[in-house]
């Protein structure tokens, strides 16, 4: 009985190592995989965003003022060009102020009022387009260089 119990155990002991061994092998396997999947999503997610950058639509300001409801509400700001429609109904600092631009130029009013660079990032979101060189005033050589944009 002791013998048997004993060659058993023993038996149990170095199965049990190389299963082990195994089951890490496969989770290295799958970190490894979910890490490579992870890198390749951020890889496509960032060649997107420079490639969306360079294809900016030109949008010139005549387009622009044809947006200019609650419905369909553009605002220009640094010369670039945003839908804001979606974002009026959450706009921290309420509708109206954002409406009573709407379809035209609110650089200075989006500056003036002293966002933070969260407001800043919120606009990529919103960002459709950008000014045609000759309706640009901010983003021209020698032009005012707005931080943050
Ligand atoms: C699409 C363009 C805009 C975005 C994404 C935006 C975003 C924001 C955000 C995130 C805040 C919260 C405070 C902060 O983080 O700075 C805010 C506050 C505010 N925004 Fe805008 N904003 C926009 C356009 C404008 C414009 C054109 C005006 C015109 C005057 C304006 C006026 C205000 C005011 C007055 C507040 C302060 C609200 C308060 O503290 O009670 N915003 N905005």
């Amino acid at each position: 009985m002791d013998f048997l119990s004993l060659s058993f155990r023993s038996f149990e002991l170095e199965d049990v190592k190389p299963l082990k061994e195994n089951l890490l092998q496969v989770e290295r396997d799958n970190f490894v995989e979910r890490n490579d999947g992870i890198k390749e999503r951020r890889r496509k997610a960032n060649s997107g965003k420079e490639k969306s950058h360079d294809e900016l639509r030109t949008i010139d300001l005549d387009e622009v003022a044809w947006h200019d409801a609650s419905d369909n509400c553009w605002l220009v700001i640094y010369d670039y060009v945003y839908d804001c429609t979606e974002f009026l109904k959450n706009h921290p600092g309420g509708q109206d102020v954002l409406l009573e631009y709407a379809g035209r130029d609110a650089t200075l009013a989006f500056i003036g009022t002293g966002h933070s660079a969260v407001a800043r990032t919120t606009l990529d979101r919103y960002k459709i387009g950008e000014l045609p060189p000759e309706e640009r005033i901010f983003r021209i050589p020698d032009g005012i260089k707005i931080s943050g944009f």
